[in-house]
């Protein structure tokens, strides 16, 4: 079995819970509430620039052009494309994408990104990898899981979300699947099994940050309500 086959099947469970979560299942049936959508996007802005920050990092970290195109691809990706969804959710909750830019983070999507940044900033890119497949991952199955199951028409409120997310996630997830396989054929079972520690805390934190939009979580002891 590949590397990456062993990962998702470690993984399982916590696939399962997060198509499972009620945000997702919110997402299925079009019936969010304006607050959890406004969080998840002010939340979602601060992680997807970190993600820019930590392929960054990975570039920095790349003995080859192959890999550094990865990388970069995946930047443009982010900057380009993947405000769809977020506008998507902004007019659903009658927003302007621009004021929901700037804002702290909150407990959940805070641990998840240092978590990011510990493992870019120590190790190498199978490390990189592993650390990061589980947002292209989870975000493919659940789109391509909400078009066989809603197969939602342009009336569905987030039917652009679900047609981004069932659709353009194919690439990067099999790149970085690929990827990562053949590294993993000169790793030892030790180093194997950090990859899959790595792998297995960020599936937990993309659960996390379901839960942290659905909740709208903020931290228990709040500051000013001031932009970061
Ligand atoms: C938290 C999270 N994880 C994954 C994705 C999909 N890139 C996202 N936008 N946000």
């Amino acid at each position: 079995m590949k590397f990456s086959q062993e990962l998702r099947q470690e993984a399982d469970s916590i696939f399962q819970a997060i198509f499972e979560h009620p945000f997702v299942q919110g997402i299925a049936k079009g019936d969010l509430k304006k607050e959890q959508l406004i969080h998840y996007v002010k939340q979602d802005f601060e992680y997807l620039n970190s993600f820019i920050q930590i392929y960054g990092i990975a570039i920095s970290k790349c003995d080859n052009r192959e890999d550094m195109q990865i990388f970069n691809e995946q930047i443009s990706f982010i900057l380009n494309s993947e405000v769809h969804p977020h506008n998507n959710f902004c007019q659903v909750a009658g927003v302007a994408y621009e004021d929901l830019q700037g804002y702290s983070l909150s407990p959940s999507s805070h641990h998840y990104i240092r978590h990011m940044l510990t493992v870019a900033y120590s190790g190498g890119i199978p490390d990189i990898l592993a650390v990061l497949l589980p947002c292209p991952w989870t975000y493919l199955e659940i789109g391509k899981k909400l078009l066989e199951e809603v197969n939602p028409d342009i009336t569905h409120p987030f039917y652009d979300w679900i047609q981004f997310y069932g659709a353009r996630m194919d690439s990067v997830t099999d790149k970085f699947c690929a990827r990562l396989d053949e590294l993993a054929q000169n790793l030892s079972e030790k180093q194997k099994n950090k990859l899959k520690e790595y792998f297995l805390l960020s599936c937990q934190l993309e659960y996390k940050f379901w839960d942290m939009a659905y909740t709208v979580e903020e931290w228990p002891v709040a500051r000013e309500n001031i932009k970061a």
